[in-house]
């Protein structure tokens, strides 16, 4: 049985060659999740992420960019002996993914270890992961993200929760097994709505006291159990400003790591121009205010490039969040309309 499932496999190899790069990667990706030996393999050839308490690793460039450290396993094993640690540490490493060029990816959290002989040998830093997305290449951030939810995931789901034994992760860290119950634990997001509501000519943006001084962003909520997106939508707006929304349009999904992995769900929402008095939730807001176009466009310009150090009177989040791209989207929108309107 074994030996004809072995065969299947090779079979789909074979054949995963003639696929698109795209196709390949992810089939490659699947068998490295369940292969612990490919696994293994992989491991040795691929590149390493490293975590200090889940503070990603960044390295700045020559040109003075800063950047993910990603490390060859082979140097990583050196480095972990240097700073007195078991070269075979590394196998403790997640699956992350895997480059355009095949080439594997990990995470490995270090936390335990000492944090400045680590930057020091590794000729690097270990950055706030909210601090970091606003200094690496927005591209990387979806894979820092990644990195630091598995791993966050990993360290808080140890215990199965029927039993109370403890689960074990399988080599790749795809899942943890309960042995006793068997029940099989997956990394899980939680479904969150963020909606951008406008009322034709302004958006509506809110925050909480815990945002960063200055930071307006997107209405949002956590998805109750059984809801599907537009009744989690509306009642989040109803809840939070007392408004009643219309016209759903979807605008996109994204991970985002905080508090514990939510999975992101972004649309546009309108409410009538009469009625756009807001009554605001003071256990959830300290703030929500219709912003204008201009003052919208000047925030989207004018990106703040450390808030924590001269915080703007009003800003937006960051690019790679996708509260951003929604308002990128709201003030598009604004600037065709106001176009079309001239030409008429
Ligand atoms: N990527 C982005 O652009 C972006 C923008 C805004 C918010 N967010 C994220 O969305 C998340 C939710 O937004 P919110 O704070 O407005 O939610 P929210 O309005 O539902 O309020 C948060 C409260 O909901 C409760 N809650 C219910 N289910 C929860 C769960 N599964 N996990 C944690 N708390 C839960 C808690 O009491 C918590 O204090 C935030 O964690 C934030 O990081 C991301
Ligand atoms: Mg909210």
């Amino acid at each position: 049985m074994l030996q004809s499932f072995k065969h299947l496999f090779t079979c789909n190899l074979v054949l995963s060659r003639s696929f698109s790069g795209y196709v390949s990667r992810m089939r490659y990706l699947m068998r490295l999740k369940e292969d612990d030996e490919a696994y293994r393999e992989a491991l040795k050839s691929g590149k390493v992420l490293l975590y200090h308490k889940l503070s990603p690793l960044l390295r700045k460039t020559s040109s003075g960019v800063y950047k993910l450290a990603s490390l060859k396993t082979s140097d990583l094993e050196q480095i972990l002996e240097k700073v007195g640690k078991d070269k075979h540490f590394v196998n403790e490493s997640f699956l992350l993914g895997c480059t355009d060029k095949g080439e594997p990816q990990f995470s490995l959290e270090v936390g335990d270890l000492d944090r400045s002989a680590l930057e020091k040998e590794c000729r690097g830093m270990f950055v706030d992961l909210r601090k970091a997305f606003f200094m690496i290449p927005g591209p990387e951030s979806p894979l820092a993200a990644k990195g630091q939810a598995l791993l966050r995931w990993h360290q808080t789901n140890c215990f199965c929760s029927a039993t109370g034994q403890p689960t074990v992760r399988n080599q790749s860290g795809s899942f943890r097994v309960c042995h006793s119950s068997g029940i099989t634990y997956y990394p899980k997001m939680a479904p969150v709505v963020i909606v951008l509501v406008s009322d034709g000519s302004r958006c509506l943006l809110a925050r909480q006291a815990m945002f960063p001084a200055g930071m307006y962003s997107a209405l949002s909520g956590f998805c109750d159990m059984g809801e599907s997106v537009e009744e989690a939508l509306h009642r989040e707006v109803a809840e939070e400003v007392g408004l009643e929304v219309e016209n759903l349009q979807y605008s996109g999904s994204q991970h985002w790591p905080f508090p514990q992995s939510s999975f992101m769900l972004a649309c546009h929402a309108t409410v009538n121009p009469d009625k756009t008095q807001v009554n605001i939730d003071k256990a959830e807001l300290e703030d929500a205010r219709w912003f204008t176009y201009e003052e919208i466009t000047e925030a989207l310009q004018n990106p703040p490039r450390d808030p924590r150090r001269e915080p703007p009177v009003f800003w937006v989040p960051p690019s790679y969040a996708i509260a951003n791209q929604l308002i990128q989207e709201w003030a598009n929108q604004q600037q065709l309309s106001r176009k079309l309107h001239r030409l008429k």
